[in-house]
């Protein structure tokens, strides 16, 4: 069965800070994906789970300083797919890892990684996806234990497996990114990558090295105990899908669970930090 979507083209002015700002506003709402342009952005949802009226109350659309403006038109997924190809370029993280679709040439990097997200998220191309990676790469995983949650597309289970890691499961809530990330391990020969379709109560009695987990604020602020958990003495958790404002509140969540904030990185104000255990 095809799935519809909706497509919003965002208009904002000015286009810095209010795109970012919108992004967060509207990931935080359920949107999937977003491509930027010169005049804002494409965003999209599942049109089942959307009711429109709640963007006249985000901060960008009250906001005197911003001018916002958009139209929708739904879209069924195969649709998606062909404007995703369009928008969608080859992403390098550092020198050493390229995240590219099945249709882009390699490169020569150390860590190559073939993504088809259709409508997941991680592509490389959002911040917070981005400084997840640039951890990945600047962290040991060799022989590490990982739990990629809130998975998306599955990239960083792809590139912690790639980096060494031994025993790996992603899991996300969403049924297309279970399943799009168990195509995304196939095609990166990562097949012993376990991917499951949940969110942390399927966490019980787990344990793991290395807790990568990229959503947003709440999910995580809810989270952060079960992820202190099901960190083994020692671990590394990263969190990242929030904005610098929640690091704070983060930080000291983590903390009152024993893991201590060693380092963030920032990108436009989203933040990807590290705690240890
Ligand atoms: C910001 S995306 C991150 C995707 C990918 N890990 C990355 O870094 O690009 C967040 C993902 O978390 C998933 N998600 C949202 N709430 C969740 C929950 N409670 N448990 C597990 N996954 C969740 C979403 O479906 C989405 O795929």
């Amino acid at each position: 069965m095809s799935l519809v979507y909706l497509e919003y083209d965002f208009k904002v002015s000015p286009l810095q800070p209010a795109t970012d700002i919108l992004i967060a506003e509207l990931g935080e709402l359920g949107f999937e994906s977003f491509v930027e342009n010169e005049t804002g952005l494409l965003a999209y949802i599942l049109k089942s789970e959307w009711q429109e009226d709640v963007l006249e109350k985000l901060f960008v659309t009250q906001n005197p300083n911003f001018e916002i403006s958009w139209t929708s038109k739904e879209i069924e997924q195969q649709n998606w797919n062909a404007e995703w190809e369009k928008n969608f370029h080859p992403i390098k993280v550092g020198d050493r890892c390229m995240v590219r679709a099945p249709f882009h040439e390699a490169d020569e990097v150390e860590y190559d990684i073939v993504i088809e997200p259709k409508m997941s998220f991680g592509t490389g191309h959002h911040e917070t996806t981005h400084m997840m990676l640039q951890h990945i790469l600047d962290n040991d995983f060799e022989g590490k234990s990982v739990l990629d949650m809130g998975c998306g597309t599955g990239v960083l289970a792809i590139l912690a497996k790639k980096r060494g890691a031994a025993d790996t499961e992603a899991i996300d809530i969403d049924e297309w990114c279970f399943l799009n990330t168990q195509e995304n391990v196939e095609r990166n020969d990562c097949s012993d990558i376990k991917a499951f379709q949940g969110d942390s109560s399927l966490l019980k009695g787990k344990k793991f090295d290395v807790i990568l987990a990229n959503i947003n604020r709440n999910i995580l602020l809810e989270d952060i105990p079960v992820y202190a958990d099901c960190l083994n003495k020692g671990g590394t958790l990263f969190l990242s899908g929030f904005y610098l404002r929640d690091l704070d509140a983060i930080s000291s969540k983590c903390g009152a669970y024993g893991l201590e904030f060693e380092k963030n990185l920032e990108k436009n104000n989203w933040v990807a930090a590290k705690y240890v255990n």
